[in-house]
């Protein structure tokens, strides 16, 4: 390679890395695995040490690879928060401790062994014993300032556990999503017609960044601390910091251990590969850090990465087969997911025929042709995936790969949502996936909880040509089931009484049930409590929908699309004909008093249980009347996180009864 071929690449690699950080950090989205992404940023180290004078002073090996946003404040860290160096290999880490032996000249030192997990670093400054500001790792330098969202997370204390705590400290640890929490969301997701999400990891760090409180709060994060700085925390050792987070009453997890040698180490290493997998967290390798402080110190750091500590990443598998066909499912809501059709490869202990190509952006980007060499990884998702192509292994004569663009299951042309990636069959109402998908879900466990009727029982009944949509259950005769395969008398009599007691199911589950898109089974809620029932939701406005709270016009123009459909009509018409729950049931407005009666309230700042339009309904439910400005004859400023300090202090001024969201909580508890 000559000097000016190492320049270029160098150039190319610094871009292609940076992108990739926007994406990551910024995004919160992975374009590549994150060993691809590893791979990139060693062979661009290996370069700038082969060329030092064409290194370039902001090159990426030199910076901590997130941002700070516009949209938070931004605080300068007291500590610089920086990345770890990472290897994926035992020799790697064999010659890291050979370095931290030479740099502290003796072999008296231990090391402390934690697992790295996937989330979003954080940083939590305690000012007397209370939390002052939580921040994010940003450049390293400069971070936004998350302290409202991190509030929300329960399991980071708002006040620190007994006395003995020092004046002032830092503690830095991972927000993360819980696996379990993680895959309910999808499951969710999946049931409202939205796009799945990728990872914990990404959501964990999409959500930080949210600017409603409330949402984050929904989403259940939960943090892990694993490092306490600070002038005055008496503890010579990181295991004691360690020790000394826990008392205070910070979530910690139990995982770490602390080992005698560099062999000990990767036994440790070796042990987790498979048990990481049962915890409920992502986890993706080890952190191992020098325990003593005064060691860690004279050690000391590099401009990216602290010199006593090191994380050894696990690679996921990867198995390379061929990419014999590609095959389209058809979902519920007629999105169309693409599968990749394997040769059959061993691949962490299963042989793997099937894998996932997420969507048309992923091939064309991928530029995937049937015929191809492909990777195949199974990272902690159960379904493997492809990653990428060997393109040193193509056959020259591969044509390039043409998406499908019509529905596989009824020919209709597909469509693609603008800013969606996956492409959909409009044919809601003949597309057969979609009929058993959209019966399915009309008589799942969370909508009219019809258990007598399951995915089998439909197909059958679908087959028959009984089932063209939820309004034929409605229909169905004592012979028809009776007739059906594998039915006696009792079970086709408990079918149609299942189907007959569903028709006192109440109106937000049918709602729900109907499977309109992005009509969740919370929106669905909230759509039933605001319009009492269908007449008047079918008649709502674009303008009414959205005045709903938390109703954005991605959920109104669906609606709108639903009803405007004249079969649609005709569907709500016969279910109502056939005695289904078209309205609310009474007894549930109950929730609204007099209580506030002649009150009025300010609104300000960012709340964590409810966002503002929440609350404004509940005052208003409740009897009482939002204003906007302060004056003298204002009851009282609700004030949540914040709150601008102009408001705060002419509220003070007036004499003004200030009250936090659970003092108002409190005020509405009949
Ligand atoms: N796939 C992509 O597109 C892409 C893009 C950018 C970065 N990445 C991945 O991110 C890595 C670099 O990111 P980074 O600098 O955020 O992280 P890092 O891998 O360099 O590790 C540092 C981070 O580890 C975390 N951590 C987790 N457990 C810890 C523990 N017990 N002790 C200390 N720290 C712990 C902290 O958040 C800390 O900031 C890359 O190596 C790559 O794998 C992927
Ligand atoms: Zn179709």
């Amino acid at each position: 390679m000559t000097r000016e071929e190492a320049n270029i690449e160098i150039k190319r690699l610094s871009q292609q890395i940076d992108h990739y950080n926007y994406q990551y950090y910024q995004e919160s989205e992975s374009e590549v695995s994150d060993y691809e992404f590893d791979q990139l940023m060693n062979r661009l180290i290996e370069l700038e040490g082969k060329y030092p004078d064409l290194k370039q002073s902001d090159s990426p090996t030199q910076r901590v690879g997130g941002t700070v946003t516009k949209e938070f404040e931004t605080v300068v860290h007291k500590y610089r928060m920086l990345s770890l160096a990472n290897t994926y290999s035992a020799d790697e880490l064999r010659e890291f401790d050979q370095r931290v032996k030479k740099g502290l000249g003796t072999d008296d030192y231990e090391y402390f062994c934690e697992l790295k997990f996937d989330g979003v670093a954080i940083s939590l400054t305690y000012v007397n014993g209370k939390l002052e500001k939580a921040v994010t790792r940003g450049d390293g330098t400069r971070g936004d300032n998350i302290t409202a969202n991190a509030k929300t997370i329960r399991s980071i204390p708002l006040k620190v556990r007994g006395e003995d705590y020092p004046a002032e400290f830092e503690v830095r640890g991972e927000v993360f999503m819980p696996s379990t929490v993680f895959h309910a969301l999808n499951e969710q997701k999946e049931a409202d017609g939205e796009e799945k999400l990728a990872n914990p990891r990404n959501t964990a760090s999409g959500t930080l960044k949210m600017q409603d409180s409330s949402i984050v709060a929904a989403r259940k994060l939960d943090c892990y601390l694993y490092s306490l700085l600070g002038e005055d925390n008496q503890v010579a050792t990181h295991e004691d910091a360690i020790k000394k987070i826990e008392s205070m009453g910070f979530h910690v997890s139990q995982t770490y251990e602390k080992c005698d040698t560099i062999e000990q180490v990767i036994d440790y290493i070796q042990k987790w590969e498979t048990q990481r997998h049962d915890l409920d967290v992502e986890t993706d390798g080890i952190v191992i850090k020098v325990n003593s402080l005064d060691q860690q110190n004279e050690l000391g750091f590099t401009a990216k990465n602290p010199r006593w500590a090191i994380s050894y990443k696990y690679k996921a598998e990867s198995a390379l087969t061929r990419l014999n066909d590609v095959v389209y499912q058809v979902g519920r809501t007629g999105s169309v997911t693409p599968v990749a059709v394997l040769e059959p490869v061993l691949l962490a202990g299963t042989t793997v025929k099937r894998a996932s190509l997420h969507n048309a952006n992923e091939i064309e980007r991928q530029d995937l042709r049937v015929g191809d060499y492909v990777f195949v990884e199974k990272g902690g998702e159960i379904i493997p995936k492809v990653t990428g192509v060997d393109l040193s292994k193509r056959e020259e004569s591969l044509p390039k790969f043409e998406y499908i663009t019509h529905c596989p299951e009824c020919d209709t042309e597909l469509v693609r949502v603008e800013g969606e990636a996956n492409h959909y069959c409009p044919n809601i109402e003949a597309c057969p996936p979609q009929i058993k998908g959209m019966v399915g879900h009309f008589v799942h466990r969370k909508a009219m909880d019809i258990d007598s009727i399951g995915d089998q029982t439909i197909k059958l009944l679908y087959d028959k040509g009984y089932l063209k949509n939820v309004a034929d259950l409605y229909d169905l005769t004592y012979e028809q089931v009776f007739n059906l395969d594998g039915f006696k008398e009792l079970s086709a009599q408990n079918l149609l009484k299942g189907v007959e007691a569903s028709k006192q199911a109440p109106f937000e589950l049918l709602l729900f049930g109907l499977g309109i898109r992005y009509v969740g089974k919370t929106v669905a809620e909230k759509l039933a409590l605001h319009f009492k029932n269908m007449e008047a939701l079918r008649q709502a406005s674009f303008e009414e929908l959205v005045a709903v709270p938390e109703i954005g016009d991605r959920i109104a123009q669906s609606l709108l699309d639903y009803f405007a459909k004249p079969e649609n009509q005709e569907l709500i018409e016969r279910l109502e004909k056939a005695g289904l729950q078209m309205e609310v049931d009474p007894s549930q407005f109950e929730t609204s008093s007099d209580l506030l009666e002649g009150k009025t309230f300010v609104i300000s700042g960012v709340f964590e249980n409810h966002s503002r339009d929440e609350l404004k309904e509940l005052i208003k439910d409740n009897g009482g009347k939002v204003v906007s400005s302060i004056s003298a004859k204002l009851d009282y400023l609700l004030a949540g996180d914040k709150m601008g300090p102009a408001k705060l202090e002419k509220a003070n001024k007036l004499e003004i009864t200030i009250i936090s969201e659970s003092d108002f909580e409190g005020m509405i508890q009949t």
